[in-house]
């Protein structure tokens, strides 16, 4: 759903990313309250990138995995720099966890430029950093502090409060989701996210929205199968044994625990919103589980009938087209100024083109 169907508003989501996360450096992990007034510029970083934890340096690599370009916090390395630390011709660097982290989700900006910058200000005013900081604990505490406003509502609460500011309206949604159902398709929706958010985001992106501000589920009616807290890509490996729990609508409970009784959703972060009685809807709705169960639920019988469309290279897309063998859709927004870029500037790569034939 995050990024696939909602697009979030970088400007406005991806700076109450980056502010969550510079509160939770100061009031929680003993960072200096001057990080308070730093800036964000949501349009410096790029999905792609890979940080070098350990050496405080943010890559750019081709499409052969060379690094092309290469900043140290926010200052170009030189090329003999760059060669000197990249270009070893006889041990080939993974350029992958533990030491590297690759930005490859869109939710990873905020988090690519605040590194950046504590290399920065580690350099300039090194006792100023909490004691033993060096870049890959920085690394660390950044990625925590961004997890953590993941999980206790600091981001979620905010954009339940007001969708419209933090993401894209997108009149072609019901559309498509409606040619979908009427070719007689199944359709699943598989998230990460839980249900009370996922039910916010689904109200705001399928509408009609409610004046007196209650929920409802008209969107269901778009889908067969909604699984939420769907812990992927875990879910997407056959040995994950998660428990599969239904999910009631209306209150939001699990039902079909261990002893039958309903039972609140872990983690969720939200007070219950007034809601609308469910119209009958044949839409049923999970949370946990594994592709085995979302097969099951779905009948389906070989891994070319899915096609499965996502955002996340590694998240959404390896494993199910490698090991399940489904049939992917990788959703890249930055494409469309890229392909605009590539045709405005034709003649000159044409031009290009002539003049390395002539060498
Ligand atoms: N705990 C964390 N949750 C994260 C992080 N980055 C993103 N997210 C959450 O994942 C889902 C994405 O859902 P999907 O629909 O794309 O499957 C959404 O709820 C995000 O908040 C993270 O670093 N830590
Ligand atoms: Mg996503």
């Amino acid at each position: 759903m995050d990024y696939t169907l909602a697009q979030y508003k970088p400007a406005t989501f991806e700076s109450l990313a980056y502010e969550g996360t510079i509160r939770k450096l100061v009031y929680n992990l003993g960072y200096p309250p001057e990080l308070l007034e730093w800036t964000f510029d949501w349009k410096y970083m790029v999905r792609g990138l890979v940080l070098d934890k350990k050496r405080g340096n943010i890559l750019k690599m081709d499409r052969h995995k060379y690094v092309k370009v290469a900043y140290h916090g926010f200052t170009e390395m030189s090329k003999e720099d760059k060669v000197a630390t990249y270009g070893n011709t006889l041990i080939r660097d993974a350029f992958d966890e533990p030491d590297y982290a690759l930005i490859d989700t869109l939710f990873s900006l905020a988090e690519a430029y605040l590194f950046a910058q504590l290399v920065d200000f580690k350099d300039k005013n090194p006792g100023k950093v909490p004691q033993g900081a060096d870049y890959s604990r920085m690394y660390k505490d950044v990625r925590a502090a961004v997890d953590l406003c993941h999980r206790d509502g600091t981001l979620k609460q905010m954009v339940a409060k007001d969708p419209k500011r933090y993401i894209n309206e997108d009149i072609s949604i019901v559309p498509m989701l409606k040619m979908l159902r009427d070719s007689g398709r199944s359709t699943f929706l598989v998230t990460n996210s839980l249900w009370d958010y996922t039910n916010i985001v689904m109200n705001f992106l399928c509408g009609p929205q409610t004046l007196d501000g209650t929920s409802n589920f008209d969107w269901l009616q778009y889908f067969d199968v909604v699984i939420t807290g769907s812990a992927k890509p875990s879910f997407f490996h056959d040995e994950n044994r998660a428990s599969l729990f239904e999910v009631e609508p209306e209150s939001g409970m699990l039902l079909n625990t261990d002893n039958g009784t309903p039972m609140p959703q872990v983690g969720s972060t939200f007070l219950r919103l007034p809601l609308k009685s469910l119209k009958k809807t044949s839409c049923r709705v999970f949370q946990g589980g594994n592709v085995g169960h979302l097969h099951k639920l779905l009948a389906i019988e070989s891994s070319s009938q899915v096609l499965y469309v996502g955002d996340h290279i590694y998240g959404d897309i390896l494993r199910s087209k490698k090991v399940l063998g489904w049939r992917t859709m990788l959703v890249v927004p930055e494409l469309e100024r890229e392909v605009q870029l590539l045709w405005e500037l034709r003649d000159s790569r044409k031009q290009l083109r002539l003049l390395r034939n002539e060498r």
